[in-house]
């Protein structure tokens, strides 16, 4: 049985053109794949359907995570809050609630299989507690863990959000731009985090990516969009530098001052990914897009 399949969605917002195209696609479980494409291409709408967080057009197919139906023909199970706790996600932001502690953070990964009242009061039992330090052990932030979330740096909380899916149990992770805010350094922290859970626990992980050089880095598996429509799935490293100026165009040169100081900044400190300069015609490890809080969703 597949991890994630999805069978010819469809999504059209009100008033847009299609921002999803008929897609479909099978990943196995233990895979981790990296999701590519220029702004607007359909990364986050993608990721949102499979979460089980919107729903399609109904002409749309389905979408079952590890057998388990999340929606089909445009419509969400009731049953659906079942499912999703064996899916874990990560955004780009938003991730913690920043005045609660990082462990309280990360014990909310027990919601859906504690009973309501004890998540609401925040109750957890001893053997929680153990679990979630050990969670924040595994991504290397143990020593914040009574820190108020909004103390942490954004890499930080990143990994506090990996290690609130590995309390829930996750079987599949969602990482939609997890990276996208972070310097190389924590970048890099972060990938090797969900490499990490990936690889020891089998979890099976999709993650959404501006920064094509760690795709090829952490992702055997590349699937790049264009316009709502898959263009590529297939290896990461057959990824050739002619499609990914053609699937990123003018965006690829396309840098803010910001990530400019940032790349500056990142090159004195660290060495960055995949050293041979610009082997995609990318700039190493730039991100093809300028991120805006427009470009979130709203939950
Ligand atoms: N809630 C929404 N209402 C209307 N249109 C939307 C909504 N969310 C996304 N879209 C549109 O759907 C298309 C795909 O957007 P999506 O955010 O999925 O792309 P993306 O590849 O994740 O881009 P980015 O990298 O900028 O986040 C875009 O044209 C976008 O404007």
């Amino acid at each position: 049985m597949s991890a994630i399949s999805v069978q010819a969605l469809s999504k059209t917002f009100s008033g847009n053109a299609k921002a999803l195209k008929e897609i479909s696609l099978t990943i196995e479980e233990g895979e981790m794949v990296a999701l590519i494409g220029a702004s607007g291409s359909g990364k986050s709408t993608l990721i949102r359907h499979v979460a089980g967080l919107v729903s399609g057009d109904r002409s749309s197919g389905e979408i079952r995570v590890h057998g388990n139906l999340i929606q089909r023909s445009g419509r969400i199970p009731r049953k659906v809050r079942q499912h999703r706790r064996h899916i874990g996600v990560v955004f780009q932001q938003f991730n913690l609630i920043g005045r609660l502690s990082v462990l309280t953070n990360v014990l909310m990964g027990v919601l859906g299989t504690a009973p309501a009242f004890r998540t609401i009061f925040g109750i957890f039992t001893k053997s929680e507690k153990r679990s979630a330090l050990q969670a924040l052990e595994r991504v290397g932030i143990e020593s914040h863990a009574d820190k108020r979330a909004d103390k942490l740096s954004g890499g930080q909380q990143q990994r506090a959000a990996i290690a609130r899916t590995i309390v829930q149990g996750a079987r599949v992770i969602l990482a939609d731009e997890p990276i996208a805010s972070l310097d190389p350094a924590s970048s890099r922290k972060v990938m090797d985090n969900l490499s990490r859970v990936n690889r020891d626990d089998n979890v099976t992980v999709l993650v959404s990516l501006h920064q094509v050089d760690y795709a090829i880095q952490y992702c055997p598996r590349t699937i790049a969009m264009r316009d709502g429509q898959i263009v590529f799935d297939g290896a990461s490293d057959k990824l050739t530098p002619a499609f990914l100026q053609e699937l990123y165009g003018a965006e690829s040169v396309k840098l803010t001052n910001e990530e400019k100081q940032r790349e500056t900044f990142a090159e004195a400190e660290v060495k960055p990914v995949n050293t041979p300069e610009t082997p995609h015609g990318l700039p190493v490890g730039a991100q093809a897009k300028t991120v805006t809080p427009e470009t979130q969703f709203v939950q």
